[in-house]
């Protein structure tokens, strides 16, 4: 096992960041190597490319081998970095585009990791296939991201916990003092200061069952505070967790059940994962954790009656006092004798016989009003004592009402709607609370999915083969394809080809070292190119471009460009001891594009040559070497290397070279510079007719 801080990058800060997530060092440690990305980056401010590199550096160091010890040249690294490239535009998220950068190809001697990727890649395949890339699929997949942890804890300005003893409150304040308060009420005359201003009051200890609470208080009593849950104190948290993710969960469980129903144990061992029973929980919540509307019909009556109260009560009250000025627009006053002489002498008022001739018509309006503001509110009988006294029994002209008696009133609808959401985010939280475990779990699976999905779905889009991993050294296929000639839409003409020992070589001919000579533009680099990509997919343990494919897993890849014209001293000489690494006695395929331009002919010939022998002396090698060369390097050696070529035709009717693709085997192609200057003659016109006329007579004089 190694140590946490061995691994470049890891500091003891960012030590101590991933053993708190992960609980110690070697859970860690093993979650490193298992490139377990998705639980890495539940830590905040870990990116995923940086969760990738800490994957790849500590397998290095726990192999004890660099992470592109089967690469060995920039090229060969650059083939695989475009084969990568290539299955990364299959991904459906940014977590799996970093992720398949953990898929490396490896040597053969480390076959059980080639093998593990092979059997993954098969079923992943399959399970592509079938599902057949289904667009809501598709998207569902696409939404899952991994999940934060990091989110912003509730602040719930309303709750008080009080506790009865020091200790209680020293580790409640611990627990909670994030999200709400916490009081210390050791005597009972504390208690009104403690809990005032508090809605919801939670008693942590039974001391308070004796205390006297005020009569619009209603106290909650938890028995024990250290056994208590969160769900039960703050199920707000519980709730944040899945509403902060919700889009992630929601998609990853609909992954789930689609592969389930495919009929693929994918998922199988996740089996406290009921999608429907999760779905249905996470019905009653949004995205901010708030409860969703229509799921408690009390709470949205109760919220709605709050949310129009105000304007409810307004027209209400305008309606009323328009409808007592039409009943006082119809009155007349008559005063008979006897009551103008009582008002004179003071014996009543004139403002009590007013009163007294509009009160009951003035009563019946006030009426109607409660029972319209009770009925537009949907109140209840608690609520509907409160609306009485927001209408003064005497008669006030325009209507009046009571402020405070509203203010009373929204008081107590709001204080029953916080009860009754608690009510019910408790319920959720307490039925989404033993799911937290096994909904991770769940969305790391399907980040996991995310990536193997990522790669059936190149292997189908490609129409792709698991290549046959043989004993003998070299490799063959039949219909194989450039990826890259594939992403740039040209029509590919498939190649059928083997170097070495393996069932799609020609007879008596599987020597494992080939010069490959031909036409310019016959395709000899994009041969090389397929070769590379065929190898690099099979130590990958992923499937190649072919109908069928043989390879003999070896221990480094070596692939050389083709330089850019004659190299001067310096260069000649390290692209020299670039070479001299070929010489070590591992197996290894090499391959080599015109390696001739490194110096003039005669001296690359006999360079070329040298590698050659080299190689093929040793037995355990494939090599192929594009050369335009072969005769002059043949003469300079007596090994047995076979030449290959890929020749030109001819010309079309339109004058473009009709090439034959597929190596010939045995065979020195002819070069193509008479066709091309055959072709410049025929083009062309006048003096310059004349000039490619006289070079094409110089081949044919030859
Ligand atoms: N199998 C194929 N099917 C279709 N087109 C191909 C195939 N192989 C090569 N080509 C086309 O031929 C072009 C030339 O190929 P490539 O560069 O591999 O030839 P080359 O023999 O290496 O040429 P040169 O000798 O000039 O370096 C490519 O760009 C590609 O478009």
């Amino acid at each position: 096992m190694i140590n946490l801080q061995d691994i470049p990058g890891v500091g003891d800060k960012m030590a101590q960041r991933l053993i708190k997530h992960f609980g110690n060092e070697e859970i860690t440690v093993t979650a490193i190597l298992d490139g377990d990305i998705a639980s890495i980056c539940e830590i905040e401010g870990i990116s995923h490319r940086f969760a990738v590199s800490l994957v790849h550096e500590a397998r290095a160091i726990s192999k004890g081998k660099e992470v592109s010890e089967f690469l060995k040249t920039r090229e060969a690294r650059d083939i695989y970095e475009k084969v990568l490239e290539i299955i990364k535009g299959f991904a459906p998220s940014k977590y799996a585009r970093e992720k398949l950068n953990i898929y490396l190809p490896y040597p053969s001697s480390q076959m059980q990791e080639i093998e593990s990727v092979r059997q993954m890649t098969s079923e992943y395949t399959e399970i592509a296939r079938k599902i057949n890339f289904d667009p809501g699929f598709m998207e569902k997949l696409a939404e899952v991201r991994p999940l934060s942890l990091k989110y912003p804890r509730p602040k719930i300005r309303d709750r008080v916990l009080i506790t009865a003893n020091s200790q209680d409150f020293e580790y409640a304040r611990q627990q909670f003092s994030d999200s709400f308060s916490v009081q210390l009420v050791e005597l009972p005359d504390q208690l009104i200061d403690a809990i005032s201003g508090y809605s919801h009051i939670i008693c942590s200890h039974r001391s308070f069952l004796e205390m006297e609470f005020p009569s619009d208080v209603d106290p909650e009593f938890i028995s024990d505070l250290r056994q208590a849950e969160e769900w039960q104190i703050i199920p707000e948290n519980t709730i944040s967790f899945f509403a902060h993710n919700l889009h992630t969960i929601t998609a990853s469980l609909e992954v789930v059940r689609t592969v389930k129903n495919a009929g693929y144990e994918t998922f199988e061992h996740l089996g406290d994962i009921d999608p429907d029973r999760i779905e249905h929980i996470l019905l009653n919540i949004n995205e901010t954790g708030s409860l969703r509307q229509g799921i408690d019909p009390e709470i949205d009556r109760l919220r709605l009656s709050i949310e129009h109260m105000d304007r409810c009560i307004q027209d209400a009250v305008k309606d009323a006092t328009s409808r007592i000025s039409r009943i006082l627009e119809d009155r007349k006053l008559t005063l008979s004798g006897q009551d103008m002489v009582r008002a004179i002498s003071g014996e009543i008022e004139i403002r009590d016989m007013l009163e007294r001739e509009i009160y009951h018509s003035y009563m019946e309006v006030v009426r109607d009003t409660k029972k319209r503001i009770a009925s537009e509110l949907e109140l209840d009988q608690k609520s509907i004592i409160l609306l009485d006294s927001v209408f003064f029994t005497h008669i006030t002209y325009p209507l009046e009402i009571d402020k405070s008696a509203v203010r009373s009133l929204r008081q107590q609808l709001e204080h029953k709607l916080e009860r009754k959401t608690i009510e019910h985010i408790r319920k959720v939280a307490r039925d989404l609370h033993q799911y937290i475990i096994p909904v991770r779990s769940m969305v790391k699976e399907v980040l996991d999915f995310q990536v193997g999905f990522a790669i059936g779905h190149f292997s189908c889009e490609y129409d792709l083969s698991m290549p046959v991993l043989i004993e003998n050294t070299g490799i063959g296929f039949r219909g194989a394809r450039n990826l890259f000639l594939s992403s740039s839409n040209t029509e590919i003409t498939p190649i059928d080809y083997s170097v070495g020992d393996t069932s799609f070589s020609p007879e008596d001919n599987s020597e494992s070292v080939v010069i490959l000579s031909g036409v310019n533009s016959g395709g000899k680099t994009s041969l090389l190119d397929l070769i590379a990509q065929c190898t690099v997919l099979a130590h990958m343990g992923l499937p190649v471009p072919c109908l069928d494919m043989e390879i003999g897993p070896c221990e480094k890849m070596y692939y050389f460009a083709k330089s850019k014209g004659t190299l001067d001293a310096g260069a000649f000489e390290s692209t020299l001891v670039e070479f001299s690494s070929v010489a070590d006695p591992t197996d290894k395929i090499v391959l080599v594009d015109e390696l001739e331009s490194i110096t003039e002919p005669g001296a690359s010939a006999r360079i070329i040559a040298g590698i050659l022998e080299m190689l093929a002396e040793k037995q355990n090698s494939a090599a192929i070497f594009v050369s335009h060369l072969p005769e002059l390097i043949m003469e300079n050696t007596e090994c047995n290397i076979r030449v290959d070529g890929i020749e030109a035709e001819g010309l079309d009717a339109e004058l473009n070279l009709v090439v034959d693709r597929n190596p010939r085997y045995n065979y020195i192609a002819r070069s193509t510079p008479e066709l091309i200057v055959e072709r410049l003659a025929r083009r062309t016109e006048g003096n310059q007719k004349i000039f490619y006329e006289k070079l094409r007579n110089k081949f044919h004089d030859s």
